[in-house]
């Protein structure tokens, strides 16, 4: 909760217009009882009409004002939560895009969105109950006792005695429910976690008939979140009827005791009534607080989850210069062996090779043998587990995230933003030409399909690309790619949609950029021209060099090229 208040601090003027406004609501509440007294004892009971109005003028003037301060109160308290929400999300969301991709990988996407959708919610919440009413409950309960001792002190002291069990209890019940609804906070991201894959792949549930199975898998994440929400709200539901059972008894204690004071002439009907006023007035404040107390367990429990991610390290540092063309494209590996966090082996084993500036490479090997990873190294997104990668002959440590201003990565399934065309080709290169965009659309042989959309540039992508074809989406990242101008440009078998011909136009399209070319393909005729092709089998190189040369030295190359020109992948226009 400190992190919480060092960001409410931030709009102190508001925050403490907002407390000041609610004092003064504050003490109409308290004074009012004692007015009313003052109007029983000496106007009605006296006869005395004059003190009637002129109490009675006091206690209008006093509403209303209570009535302006508690709309400007809330005014305040509603940009202080809503600031600091604002605030939270913005560093959170800052914070999550200077996470390596390893950190990203620890947590889990969707108990990232929960904490920075549901749990933000929950403290802008807290915040506002805060100032409109949490403070207010106990301070009318402190000073409701001292305006008590005032009227009458022997009736006030039975009041006092119900409120160190009251708060006993209500801590007690605090605690145990903060822990409950960090649980719940934790069954929420499950629920999100199965809602967000069922959107995701929702043709590929109904194509599997999967969406009985799915329902099962989602109902049961469900009803474990009712489950625990009852769990908690029946611990946080137990205080007001406790609650009520302990006022109700000091009422009847205070009544009986009123009569007898009444009867002996110890204590005026004007004191009874104002005490009993204040007593009702508490007890309502203790239902407000015990309310309160729930959202301050859930509160808790999401300002920890918040700081979770505030307080994680951030391992890519801010970049401070922008600058284009400091690498110039030479890539080096000496003995580079990788291990993925969550893994108990080795991805890459002691991989060594070095590439020239400009150079094309060709990265061939089975499903899972560590091509992705590979690539996956060279912009940094992961470090290397040992051994040393060099760009341009300098440590990438180095560099630092400097590196990725001029290294692009198609990854194997583009990925593309709600927005237009044009929107998706420049992707924040708001400087790029028409010319320009122009360019790369025909490099990634886009330009035919895009002149047949009635809105051309301007036509709108669904979310992820929905209204393309999965070869129109690839072309797409690849002009994407294009735009960026890199001087490395990394494909991550970013053409196994595209039909041979097409294909084969865009790899010649990029053979003539000056850019170095990590090219990751299953098929030899992809990566045919490459300066050098590297082999990987198990995360281990097998071989590296021209297709000729591999065709000379390598009978692991030899059998897949014979394999796969028998069974027609490529086509003979790339042999
Ligand atoms: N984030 C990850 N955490 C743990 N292991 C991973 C992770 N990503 C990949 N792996 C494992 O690393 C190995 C290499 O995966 P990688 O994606 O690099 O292979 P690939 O050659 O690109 O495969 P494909 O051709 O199927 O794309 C696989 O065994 C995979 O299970």
């Amino acid at each position: 909760m400190k992190k919480v208040f060092q960001y409410a601090m931030l709009y102190k003027t508001a925050m403490f217009i907002a407390l000041a406004l609610m004092i003064v609501e504050l003490i109409v509440e308290l004074v009012q009882p004692m007015i009313m007294s003052k109007i029983i004892d000496d106007g009605i009971i006296a006869g005395d009409m004059e003190t009637i109005y002129f109490y009675g003028a006091i206690l209008l003037f006093m509403t209303l004002a209570a009535f302006i301060a508690g709309i400007s109160s809330s005014f305040f308290a509603a940009k202080v939560s809503q600031g600091v929400g604002y605030d939270l999300r913005k560093d959170m969301f800052h914070q999550l895009q200077m996470f390596s991709a390893m950190k990203i990988e620890q947590f889990q996407t969707s108990t990232l969105l929960t904490r920075l959708t549901n749990d933000v919610t929950q403290i802008q919440g807290l915040l506002f109950a805060f100032m409109r009413i949490m403070l207010r409950a106990p301070l009318f309960i402190i000073f409701g006792i001292v305006m008590s001792f005032t009227i009458n002190p022997s009736l006030a002291f039975i009041l006092l005695s119900t409120i160190p069990v009251l708060f006993i209890i209500m801590i007690f019940l605090m605690v145990k429910g903060m822990n409950l609804f960090r649980m719940v906070q934790e069954k929420i991201d499950q629920v999100n976690n199965i809602i967000r894959e069922n959107l995701l792949a929702i043709k590929l549930v109904k194509a599997f008939h999967r969406i009985g199975f799915e329902k099962k898998r989602f109902s049961k994440v469900n009803h474990s979140l009712k489950e625990q929400n009852k769990k908690a709200l029946w611990v946080m539901e137990m205080v007001m009827p406790i609650v009520m059972l302990i006022m109700n008894i000091a009422m009847i204690v205070l009544l009986w005791f009123g009569a007898v004071q009444l009867e002996s002439g110890s204590a005026q009907a004007g004191e009874v009534v104002a005490i009993i006023n204040y007593a009702t007035r508490m007890l309502a404040s203790f239902g407000v607080f015990s309310f309160l107390l729930m959202n301050l367990s859930r509160g808790r429990a999401s300002a920890i989850r918040i700081n979770e991610i505030l307080n994680t390290a951030t391992d890519d540092a801010v970049s401070t210069t922008s600058v284009k063309g400091l690498v110039k494209g030479g890539v080096c590996f000496e003995k580079v062996s990788f291990q993925y966090p969550k893994s108990d082996q080795l991805t890459l084993h002691s991989i060594s090779f070095e590439v020239e500036s400009g150079q094309k490479i060709g990265i061939l090997g089975e499903t899972g043998s560590g091509k992705t990873t590979l690539l996956h190294l060279i912009p940094y997104l992961y470090q290397a587990t040992s051994g040393m990668i060099k760009i341009d002959h300098v440590p990438i440590e180095k560099w630092g995230n400097k590196v990725r201003h001029d290294i692009t990565l198609v990854p194997q399934e583009g990925f593309l933003f709600s927005g237009t065309i044009r929107e998706n080709i420049s992707w924040g290169n708001d400087h790029l030409t028409a010319y320009e965009i122009e360019k790369v659309v025909k490099e990634a042989q886009l330009h035919t399909f895009i002149e047949t959309l009635p809105e051309k540039y301007e036509t709108l992508i669904g979310q992820r690309g929905v209204n393309l074809s999965g070869g129109q989406k690839q072309r797409l990242s690849i002009a994407r790619a294009l735009a960026d101008n890199p001087s490395i440009l990394l494909l991550d078998d970013s053409t196994s949609a595209l039909d041979a011909a097409t294909e084969h136009l865009v790899l010649e399209a990029i053979r003539e950029r000056q850019c170095t070319t990590f090219i990751v393909s299953q098929k030899i005729s992809s990566v045919i021209d490459a300066d050098q092709i590297i082999i990987l089998d198990k995360g281990k190189i097998k071989g590296i060099g021209s297709h000729e040369k591999l065709m000379q030295k390598l009978p692991l190359y030899q059998k897949m090229w014979r394999s796969q020109k028998k069974e027609g992948i490529g086509t003979n226009e790339t042999e």
